[in-house]
């Protein structure tokens, strides 16, 4: 954290942790910061605190995400890699509200996020996260179909926001589904979540009303040796092929270029959000063999059935003794894949969920699937099309909750979010 993350801060109250958090915005700004304490530096962590020593936060802590990079042109919590903890968010504009108050929301919202985002206090402060740093904070905003209605903007709505198709796997619940605005808040540390989140919802002041919200987490960064792709509660490895910004197409792929005809929209994407419950008491009954020919990838490591490491392409032509293929026709890996989908491809985000058990006993539990891509009909809905013909995976799924989110560029420094579109 740097000396300035400290300015928010308020002047009076609470001297002992004031203090403490200053002396942690030294040392992190004299080069502490980027320092890795594990499990044993947590417990360290404590006993330091609870004698008041001079304590270095970890690099979780100080790792600080900017709301808005000199030049960045994407808004944060997209490329970001995934947080530990997160909550995505929906509201709609409340009655009689419309541009002006959809305007002065975002603008408030801008302005906090970016505070929030740098480690500083918002005005008159709860006080839930003053002992953190920014903790990979990152606040991202995205507006519903219905912003557009609501607004008077109908006419500026891109097309890309036509509702998906209905798929066979679907048992949607439309209150807990689409909204005018959405937030997605992900952070390395839950109390600086739930902070952000409260803080934001505070900010409605009226003008907004929360549609619906759900809560998710990821491995937490420092509890495997080594920077690993996350595993989701089916344990299956869940990300490795997610298209990487190095990739030369990955831009195109994920971002709305200059071609676009809503200009305020270049440099944004498309975010998709599912709620995806797991049958888990269905998929923990097959055998580690069974789960891993669903996928197509091995479970341990996440490597391709057909051979070699995580990384390594699968061989999706290889075929075994029995002259049928060893990456099943049906696998989901294979599936997916841009080969078999015209070349399309997303950018996978997600947080796990649980919410407690069902009444037969069953975890309400799966995957928070949120995907980026610069066009939702030629990438989700491409995609889940073909999943929802025969994948293998489908069977142990059912999409409870579905959103589709314009999500503008960053703003530039000063302006908010979606300023171009509300005030051009
Ligand atoms: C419409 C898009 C997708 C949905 C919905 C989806 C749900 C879903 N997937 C897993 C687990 C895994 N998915 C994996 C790969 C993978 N999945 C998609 C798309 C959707 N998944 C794509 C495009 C890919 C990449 C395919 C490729 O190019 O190889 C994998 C394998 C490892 C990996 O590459 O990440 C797993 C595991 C779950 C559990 C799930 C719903 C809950
Ligand atoms: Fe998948």
């Amino acid at each position: 954290m740097t000396d300035a993350a400290t300015d928010g801060l308020p002047a009076a109250g609470a001297t002992l942790e004031l203090s403490r958090r200053r002396l942690l915005g030294t040392v992190g700004a004299a080069g502490a910061a980027g320092l890795v304490v594990g499990g044993a530096g947590g417990a360290l962590g404590a006993s330091a605190a609870q004698a008041d020593a001079p304590q270095a936060l970890s690099a979780i802590g100080t790792t600080e995400v900017p709301f808005r990079a000199a030049g960045a042109k994407h808004q944060a919590g997209i490329t970001t890699p995934l947080q530990a903890s997160g909550h995505l968010v929906a509201f709609d504009l409340a009655p009689g509200a419309g541009r002006k108050e959809a305007a002065a929301l975002l603008r408030r919202w801008s302005r906090t996020a970016e505070e929030l985002m740098a480690g500083r206090a918002p005005d008159a402060d709860t006080g839930v996260a003053l002992d953190a740093g920014p903790s990979s904070l990152t606040v991202t905003f995205g507006l519903g179909r219905s912003f557009f209605d609501r607004t008077g903007l109908t006419a500026r709505r891109p097309v890309q926001l036509d509702p998906l198709p209905t798929f066979s796997a679907d048992a949607l619940d439309p209150q807990r589904s689409e909204g005018d605005l959405w937030v997605q808040i992900g952070a390395d540390d839950a109390l600086v979540a739930f902070h952000a989140l409260r803080t934001l919802q505070k900010e409605t002041a009226g003008a907004a009303r929360l549609r619906w919200q759900m809560n998710g987490f990821n491995r937490t960064p420092g509890a495997t040796a080594h920077p690993m792709t996350a595993r989701n509660l089916m344990g299956q490895v869940d990300g490795t092929n997610n298209p990487k910004p190095s990739d030369p197409d990955f831009d195109r792929r994920i971002f709305v270029g200059a071609d676009t005809a809503q200009e305020w929209m270049r440099g944004g994407s498309y975010a998709v959000v599912r709620r995806i419950r797991m049958l888990l008491d269905d998929w923990e009954k097959r055998s580690r063999t069974q789960q891993e020919r669903v996928i197509g990838r091995r479970k341990d490591n996440g490597a391709p059935l057909t051979g070699g490491t995580e990384t390594t392409p699968m061989n999706l032509d290889a075929t075994g003794p029995d002259g049928l293929p060893v990456i099943p026709a049906n696998a989901h890996a294979r599936i997916a894949a841009p080969e078999a989908n015209q070349g399309a491809a997303l950018l996978r985000r997600p947080f796990s969920y649980h919410d407690g058990f069902r009444e037969d006993g069953a975890p309400d539990a799966g995957l928070l699937f949120v995907c980026w891509q610069a066009d939702p009909l030629r990438a989700f809905t491409q995609i889940q099309r073909k999943l929802d013909r025969g994948d293998a995976l489908s069977p142990f799924l059912r999409h409870e909750a579905s959103g589709l989110y314009a999500v503008p560029p960053a703003p530039s420094s000063g302006d908010y979010v979606a300023q171009p579109l509300l005030e051009g």
